[in-house]
C-alpha cells in the first residue's frame, strides 16, 4: 500500500476539474502522471499531497484517510516539489534544502548530524554541493528546480510526488533528474509532458484527459497510437527502441 486515491473528484466553482479518478502508487515504484495541459494533473497532485480536501471520494495513505493524518507526520512521508515553486528571495540553496528537515525537528531540538547528512546527501545528489552558498535570486531557472528537488530528498519522505520536475532543465539535467527520481528508495509520481522520457523512466503510467483517468497500466500497456491520438490529438508512429527495449514515439505530422 501507499497513496491511493478512491473515486476522487475536486471542483473550482461549478466545473469538475479531476473527476472520479482510482488510481494507487506502487511502494517503491514511479507512477508517470500524463495529460494535456489542463487536464488536472496539478489539481490531482496536490490532492494526493493533502494540499487540497476532496470534493469526493478519498485518498489514503497506507490505508489511513489523508484528512486524519496530522501535518507534520504526513509531512514526514510525502514531499510534493510544485510546479513554479517560489522561495523567499534573500536566502542560500542551503537554507532552502535546509528547511526539508523542518517536519523532522521540533522547535527545540539543535540541528544534529542526522539533519547535516541528509542536506549533504540531498545536494550531492542534484550535483548542487558547489552552490550552497549562492543566493536564490541569482539561480538559473534549472538550478531552482533542483534545489526544490534537493530540499524535498532532505525530507527523507517514503513518497514524493513531483509536478513536472524536468520543467527549465537541459536535457542532459532532465535526465539526470529523471535517472535520479528513479533511482531513490521511495514510491514517486511525477508528472510529465515528455512521453519518450515517461517510457524511459517510469514504471507504470497513468492518463488525464479532461480531469478523467483515461488509462493506468505499464508504458507499454498505456503508449498507443490510438491513445495519443485520442487524448493529445496526434499522429505518431510508436515502436520498441532497439537501443533502451522501451516505447518510442516517432511524432508525425
Ligand atoms: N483554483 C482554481 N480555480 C479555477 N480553475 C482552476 C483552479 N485550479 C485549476 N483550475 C483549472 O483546472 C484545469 C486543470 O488545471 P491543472 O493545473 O490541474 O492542469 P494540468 O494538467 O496540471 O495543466 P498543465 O499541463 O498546463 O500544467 C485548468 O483548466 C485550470 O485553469
Amino acid at each position: 500500500m501507499t497513496i491511493k486515491a478512491e473515486n476522487l473528484s475536486w471542483k473550482a466553482g461549478k466545473t469538475t476539474i479531476v473527476d472520479d479518478v482510482s488510481l494507487a502508487a506502487e511502494p517503491g515504484k514511479m507512477l508517470g502522471l500524463l495529460g494535456p495541459n489542463g487536464s488536472g494533473k496539478s489539481s490531482l497532485l496536490r490532492l494526493l499531497a493533502g494540499l487540497r480536501r476532496a470534493h469526493g471520494g478519498q485518498v489514503t495513505l497506507d490505508g489511513t484517510d489523508l484528512s486524519r493524518i496530522g501535518r507534520r507526520t504526513l509531512a514526514r512521508r510525502v514531499a510534493l516539489v510544485e510546479q513554479h515553486a517560489n522561495t523567499d528571495a534573500n536566502v542560500t540553496v542551503l537554507d532552502v534544502v535546509r528547511l526539508g528537515r523542518t517536519p523532522h525537528r521540533s522547535a527545540l531540538s539543535p540541528w544534529t548530524v542526522a539533519d547535516d547528512t541528509a542536506v549533504e546527501t540531498a545536494l550531492g545528489r542534484v550535483g548542487l554541493t558547489e552552490r550552497r552558498s549562492q543566493y536564490w535570486q541569482t539561480l538559473s531557472g534549472g538550478e531552482r528546480q533542483r534545489v526544490h528537488i534537493a530540499r524535498a530528498l532532505a525530507q527523507a519522505p517514503t513518497e514524493i510526488i513531483l509536478d513536472e520536475p524536468t520543467n527549465h532543465l537541459d536535457i542532459q539535467h532532465q535526465i539526470e533528474i529523471l535517472k535520479l527520481v528513479a533511482s531513490l528508495p521511495v514510491t514517486s509520481i511525477v508528472a510529465l509532458h515528455d512521453l519518450n522520457h515517461a517510457a524511459m523512466f517510469c514504471d507504470r503510467l497513468a492518463v488525464l484527459n479532461k480531469g478523467k483517468l483515461v488509462a493506468l497500466g505499464s508504458p507499454e500497456e498505456v503508449l498507443t497510437e490510438d491513445l495519443l491520438r485520442e487524448v493529445f490529438g496526434i499522429r505518431c508512429h510508436i515502436e520498441t527502441s532497439p537501443h533502451s527495449g522501451k516505447r518510442h514515439i516517432h511524432y508525425l505530422f
